[in-house]
């Protein structure tokens, strides 16, 4: 038998198939996760395929070890990072690993052991490998270079295996129970933690085996049990148990509600193609709190009742309070959990469990569309015009595309749902691509909240700051005084976003990046939002000793000072990425609000989907301009999207809502259509104006970026990138750059950009593959070229 491995080794030229010999004494199936000799070392890899001749003329190597008991990637998961490999511009071995939980990436270890008694002594050998890496002093290198040229030493690669089981000790019974029945009989008066076991024993075996760590409840010390394992009574074993991610508080409202009409007809559509097993993509637009939830509630109920599996995607930021409750509430133990707040053990065994097929029903990030649940029913993508569902970072995949390939490859529905779908989602169903179910009233009938807008440039601003207007303060100070909840947007964290010098016109920037240092007041520091840099805050002027230093613009920091100041007793929870560092801050935060514990939330962009709070009834915007002016094609799409999102959180349950959205530009389409909130008129303007600038969904964009210290390197390799596209590619072919990236140097790195928009173009993946191969002989130069097919930002 051959095995047909994909090795752990990121490069092009082992970027395919390697062949490997299975000896007879393993057994092997697709999609192992196998160690295999490569050249000098051993590497992790995984199998693809099994056959039994191969054209190769020499000797196969030997296949070394399986590392699973059950193969972790599926014959389908397997067939996905072939066509995804084909689809974006990622290596397979990245693919594989980006689909299965951390831990399953291998450790990779270069040991130096010594191969005589002179190399132990000169090492000073105790026994533990050596590690090459850690050979720091120029002594010890020269030394294992000696050692090594002589043959006294060699080297040996090691591949670690992180995924780890955790274990219990438990205790099982090993003697008929006339047995203890006779011993218990006659036991000395006093042996009184024997009597204990053996009365355990007797009267509640069906509980055996036993834990240590419910003996030990009993009061059976672990000495106790030793002594009895030693009797005979006893055997002590090794049993495997599950870190189960803390679960939530369930909701109490267990029960599914009775869907209205709007919903009943959504979920009759996807439920009929549950049932004749149909694949097909449903975009479920619904108004902000139309109940899009409680129909994919229905939906999954549908498909586990049919004996079919589930898989629900949600954005990572709406995952860990809400929602997660309102699944496991409904679905119970059937339900598993994937999302970066888990720890690697916990995300281990919670990815084990699906595998294992325990898990009927699957709740995840962008990461979980690779979960290997098996026979799935249905997929739901909620928020689906989130672009976090694009990794924007290599493998770049697409959630949203790789659901649809699962769902085409497992005859089932998959339904796309949002409040403002992306552009091209709603584009492709008008054409019928996908088919369009829509719920246009809120779930409780009330009305969608009432929106205002404040023009900032004739405005009189409360407070000594120029933040919060007079109306929109006094709206708060109404709230506050009914006992009522306020959300309040402000798309900009820390406290000023630049310092300018007065007297030489200085803005202090990030030494790596083209950026401006933001200020946090709390911790003192000028911070870079980009790479981290952090340099305290100046008291003079860096350039010129002034102390004539201004700091600029506003940032989450302080308005909560501003609100601090104008409503004493108001409490208020900030959040933004500053607040929620910490493991579970995030969730505790949206707890608090939600138990009335605040009366103002506060925060950037991670507050303003999803959140289901009935006691808000005024929604603030501080700043609907951040994000307008940005050189992006798809800037007003992303703002009509987060105001109408944002506006959405008001009035949600029997109180009307309010939106008040404080903006220089209450006359640009994006404003005002969300203040309207009418996604299909906005719909409709803004595929007008990508109509005319030749965007998507109208073309087909692939982004090329050139990154290199050196900044005319950079541009010499994008001239030469562009040159080889114009001599392929023809009209209606557009390729836009090269130019800067909007933020030319991040990290220390310069950036430059080519836009590549297409109609049809059959040769441009192969040459773009071709052109990506190429760049790794540039490598050893400092160049990195990185391909994203359909960018979610071109900046
Ligand atoms: N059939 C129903 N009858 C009564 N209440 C309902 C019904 N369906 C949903 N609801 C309630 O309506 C509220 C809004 O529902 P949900 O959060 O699912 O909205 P949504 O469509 O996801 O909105 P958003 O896009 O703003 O997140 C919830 O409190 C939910 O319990
Ligand atoms: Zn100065
Ligand atoms: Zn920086």
């Amino acid at each position: 038998m051959i095995a047909q491995v994909i090795v752990d080794v990121a490069a092009k030229q082992t970027d395919r198939v390697f062949e490997y010999h299975v000896p007879a004494s393993l057994e092997v199936s697709i999609g192992d996760r196998v160690v295999v000799p490569f050249g000098r070392r051993k590497v992790q890899g995984f199998i693809v395929g099994l056959t039994d001749r191969t054209d190769y003329p020499g000797q196969l190597k030997d296949l070394l070890l399986v590392l699973d008991e059950l193969a972790p990637l599926t014959p389908e998961l397997v067939q996905l990072s072939s066509d995804l490999a084909q689809d974006i511009f990622a290596y397979r071995i990245s693919i594989l690993k980006a689909m299965l939980p951390g831990v399953m990436r291998a450790g990779y270890r270069k040991l130096l052991v010594p191969a005589s008694e002179r190399a132990k002594e000169l090492l000073m050998f105790q026994g533990d490998p050596l590690e090459v890496n850690e050979l720091k002093t120029p002594k010890d290198l020269a030394l294992a270079r000696q050692l090594l040229k002589n043959g006294d030493a060699r080297i040996e690669y090691l591949v670690e295996n992180k995924a780890k089981k955790k274990t219990v000790a438990v205790y099982s019974a090993k003697l008929p129970s006339a047995e203890y029945q006779s011993i218990l009989d006659g036991l000395r008066a006093n042996a009184a933690k024997q009597r204990l076991l053996l009365t355990d024993l007797l009267e509640d075996r069906a509980s055996y085996p036993k834990k240590q760590a419910d003996l030990e409840k009993l009061g059976l010390a672990a000495s106790s049990l030793n002594a009895a394992v030693k009797k005979g009574w006893l055997e002590k074993q090794q049993a495997e148990v599950y870190r189960k991610p803390q679960v939530a508080k369930p909701l109490k409202n267990k029960r599914p509600l009775p869907l209205n009409d709007e919903q009943e007809q959504a979920y009759q559509a996807i439920s009929a193609d549950i049932a004749r097993k149909k694949s097909e993509t449903f975009l479920l637009e619904g108004v902000t709190g139309s109940g899009k939830t409680e129909v994919y509630l229905h939906a999954i109920s549908k498909a586990l009742e049919n004996s079919r599996n589930a898989l629900m995607l949600v954005p990572e930021i709406s995952l860990t309070p809400q929602m997660v409750k309102q699944v496991q509430a409904r679905f119970g133990d059937q339900v598993a959990v994937l999302h970066s707040g888990l720890s690697e053990g916990e995300k281990y065994d919670e990815w084990r469990r699906i595998r294992r097929g325990e898990a009927r029903m699957v709740v995840g990030a962008r990461s979980a569309v690779f979960a290997p649940i098996a026979n799935l029913g249905l997929i739901v993508i909620d928020e689906e015009h989130e672009a976090s569902y694009k990794q924007d970072s290599n493998p770049r995949y697409d959630a949203r595309k790789v659901a649809i390939w699962r769902g085409k490859y497992h005859h089932c529905p998959v339904v796309l749902g949002s409040a403002t779908p992306a552009l091209g989602t709603r584009a492709r169903a008008q054409k019928g691509v996908y088919r369009l179910l829509t719920l246009k009233k809120r779930a409780n009938r009330q009305p969608l909240p009432k929106v205002d807008l404040v023009d900032l440039k004739h405005v009189q601003f409360a407070g000594s700051q120029f933040d919060l207007s007079v109306k929109l303060t006094s709206a708060i100070g109404e709230r506050l005084a009914k006992k009522e909840q306020v959300i309040l947007l402000l798309n900009r964290r820390g406290f000023a976003n630049f310092m300018l010098c007065r007297d030489c016109g200085f803005v202090l920037k990030c030494p790596n990046c083209d950026l401006s240092l933001t200020m946090h007041k709390d911790t003192g520091m000028m911070q870079c939002h980009y790479c981290g840099h952090a340099e305290p805050v100046p008291e003079l002027c860096p350039n010129c000793r002034s102390r004539q230093i201004r700091f600029l613009g506003t940032g989450t920091q302080k308005v909560q000072e501003e609100l601090a100041a104008l409503f004493p007793q108001a409490r208020v929870l900030r959040m933004d990425v500053d607040t929620t560092r910490r493991k579970g801050s995030y969730e505790k935060i949206l707890d608090a609000f939600g138990n009335g514990k605040a009366d103002i939330l506060l925060g950037t962009q991670m507050i303003a989907k999803g959140l289901d709070f009935p006691n808000v009834t005024l929604v603030g915007v501080i700043n609907a301009d951040t994000g307008l002016w940005l050189p992006d094609y798809n800037a007003s799409e992303k703002t009509f999207e987060l105001l109408t999102q944002v506006a959405g959180r008001a009035g949600r349950a029997e109180k009307d809502g309010e939106v008040m959205i404080q903006t220089y530009n209450p006359d640009h389409y994006a404003i005002s259509l969300a203040q309207k909130q009418d996604y299909e008129l906005f719909y409709r303007k803004e595929m007008q104006m990508r109509h005319a600038g030749n965007y998507p969904p109208y073309f087909y964009t692939a982004l090329i970026s050139i990154a290199s210290k050196n900044e005319q390197n950079a541009a010499r390799e994008s001239f030469k990138i562009k040159r080889r596209l114009q001599a392929q590619l023809k009209a209606p072919t557009i390729i836009l750059g090269p130019a800067p990236a909007a933020i030319s140097r991040v990290k220390n790195q310069y950036y430059y950009q080519i836009l590549v928009k297409y109609k049809r173009e059959p040769r441009l993946n192969a040459l773009l593959h071709q052109i990506q191969d190429d760049a790794q002989e540039i490598k050893k130069y400092g160049l990195t070229v990185d391909i994203d097919s359909e960018p979610e930002r071109i900046m």
